[in-house]
């Protein structure tokens, strides 16, 4: 098995301020920041040469900080291996200080005014303007720049960042190169993964530019990509002596009888999820519907919250799943209720989470009295209706963050970038595109997925990960024509590939 420690800090996530505080750190390590950007330099320089032929048309455009400076090194190291470089830079060059102004003084070829007027035809744009230390919108001439290069046509380069996206964020600020690669240094930062950022980043390279992992602990970062290095060493694997009790006893609450779909697709997630045994809870006039459709999976009946209540107090039953199909009203609120009295892990999707738009504090306040725990799966319009004064936060990780911390749950923002954010503070981003996911049911999947694997102990942060990145999985291994209930049918495709890596760690 792989270093699980040094698999999880690879995953590890900076913000551009902590970066800031990494640089720092080398530097008092001894590492000059010199050096530092002769490295990135380096690696951007070996980057356009894997884009650009030899000896071919190379314009850099270079900004009035560190991230220009990198530029400048590139500019240097390309115009020595014999390609044609063009250098424009924003500002004057007696402006640049430190380490770029090393950077400049080693430059011995022409500087050109950037402007938006200025001639673009290269066979590679390299961007180094802007990287973590954007300040501000970019605006005006340089606006109009970006404009341009984008409309162009040609491969653009980005150094650390595409100039206009939020290290932060994501966010594109008030315009955005949409670069071919970007080259990134030490660590991925949120805005490479969190969207719109994700798209304009093209294929991202992190290179090693000196700076130790030694650094690493004192930041306490708590922001991963979500990626099997983060949960894999704790994913569930069935003992060979062991037996389907083992594996725990998901159940998912049925809704009405016109509504039993969406609780049968979470049955089914739970069971392909790995949980031993999945059982329905019903009431009585949604059995026939179940009846006609359910195998594998058993059925309970119950008689409102009191008889739900009464189910899961067997402390057998270790997950329950409300929400699919369940009916936005007080009868939901109340089984909601009973669920979080139990001693399961509750899962609360869809209609579970806008049941308590008008009194969230009675969710809040049910959670925080139980030791189990809970996931919740909003989509942003679940999301805002629970938590209406975090909704329009610009940085979807702190607002997940927040309101995890809040509800005391781990709570899985949905979306391209789904972030899962725990009470503690720990976050991950995902950054897999599956966009045939779009389609009605696959949140109703991904509620009985996290079940299956919350009954099989997993952890819960972890679980909600694993939960996420898999479902991902199997719609990219189904691809176009995908509907909800192909998901579960793929897992198996996406266990036995888990398993090989982890055979092979
Ligand atoms: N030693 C190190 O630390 C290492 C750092 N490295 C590299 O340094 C980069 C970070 O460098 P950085 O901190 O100098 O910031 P950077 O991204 O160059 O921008 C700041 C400049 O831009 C300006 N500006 C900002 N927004 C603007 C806007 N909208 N429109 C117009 N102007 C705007 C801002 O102006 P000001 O706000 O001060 O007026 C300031 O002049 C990092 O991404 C990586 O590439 C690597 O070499 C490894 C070692
Ligand atoms: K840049």
């Amino acid at each position: 098995m792989c270093d699980h420690f040094s698999a999880r800090e690879a995953l590890l996530l900076l913000t551009p301020e902590q970066m800031g505080r990494a640089d720092r750190a080398a530097m008092e390590a001894g590492i000059s920041g010199s050096l530092l950007m002769e490295n990135a330099g380096t690696a951007v320089a070996m980057r356009a040469q894997e884009i650009c032929p030899h000896g071919g048309h190379v314009l850099v455009l270079a900004g009035p900080g560190n991230n220009g400076g990198d530029g400048l090194v590139a500019a240097r190291l390309l115009a020595e291996r014999g390609y044609r470089v063009r250098l424009a830079l924003l500002g004057s060059r007696e402006k640049l200080s430190g380490d770029a102004a090393i950077a400049a003084s080693r430059w011995q070829g022409g500087l050109e005014k950037l402007s938006a007027g200025i001639d673009l035809s290269a066979d590679l744009i390299v961007d180094a303007l802007f990287g973590a230390g954007l300040g501000r919108p970019i605006e005006g001439e340089v606006a109009a720049l970006v404009e341009a290069v984008n409309a162009c046509q040609r491969p653009v380069l980005a150094v650390d960042l595409p100039s206009g996206i939020d290290g932060r964020t994501g966010c594109v600020r008030g315009a955005a190169f949409k670069a071919a690669k970007t080259v990134t240094f030490f660590r991925e930062k949120p805005g490479h993964i969190l969207l719109p950022g994700r798209l304009h980043c093209g294929e991202i390279h992190v290179a090693d530019i000196g700076i130790p992992d030694a650094v690493l602990p004192d930041l306490s970062l708590k922001l991963w990509r979500n990626h099997p290095g983060l949960w894999h060493d704790v994913l569930p694997v069935p003992d060979v002596e062991g037996h389907k009790y083992a594996r725990g006893h998901t159940v998912v609450v049925s809704g009405p009888a016109h509504a039993t779909g969406a609780a049968r697709l979470a049955a089914r997630a739970a069971l392909r999820a790995g949980a031993g045994l999945v059982s329905m809870a019903a009431e009585e006039d949604a059995i026939p519907a179940l009846a006609a459709h359910l195998t594998a999976v058993m059925i309970k009946k119950v008689d409102g919250a009191q008889g739900l209540a009464g189910l899961l107090s067997d402390a057998r039953l270790n997950a329950v799943v409300i929400g699919p199909g369940a009916g936005v009203g007080q009868a939901t609120c109340e089984r909601v209720a009973a669920c979080l009295q139990s001693e399961a892990a509750v899962v609360l999707d869809a209609d579970a989470v806008t049941s308590f738009k008008d009194q969230p504090a009675r969710l809040f306040d049910a959670i925080e009295a139980r030791s189990a725990p809970v996931f919740m799966t909003p989509h942003e319009g679940e999301f805002s209706r629970l938590f209406p004064d975090l909704a329009e936060h610009a940085d979807k990780v702190e607002k997940t963050r927040k309101a995890a911390e809040r509800a005391g749950a781990v709570v899985l923002l949905k979306g391209a970038d789904t972030v899962v954010a725990a009470p503690d503070g720990r976050a991950a981003i995902s950054a897999r595109d599956a966009p045939w996911l779009a389609t009605a049911g696959t949140g109703d999947v991904l509620a009985g997925m996290i079940a299956g694997l919350a009954a099989q102990r997993m952890p819960a942060f972890d679980a909600a990960c694993a939960a996420v990145w898999m479902h991902a999985d199997a719609a990219r291994r189904f691809g176009p024509g995908l509907i909800s209930e192909d998901l579960p049918e793929m897992l198996p495709a996406v266990w036995s590939q888990l398993a090989a890596e982890r055979c092979a760690d």
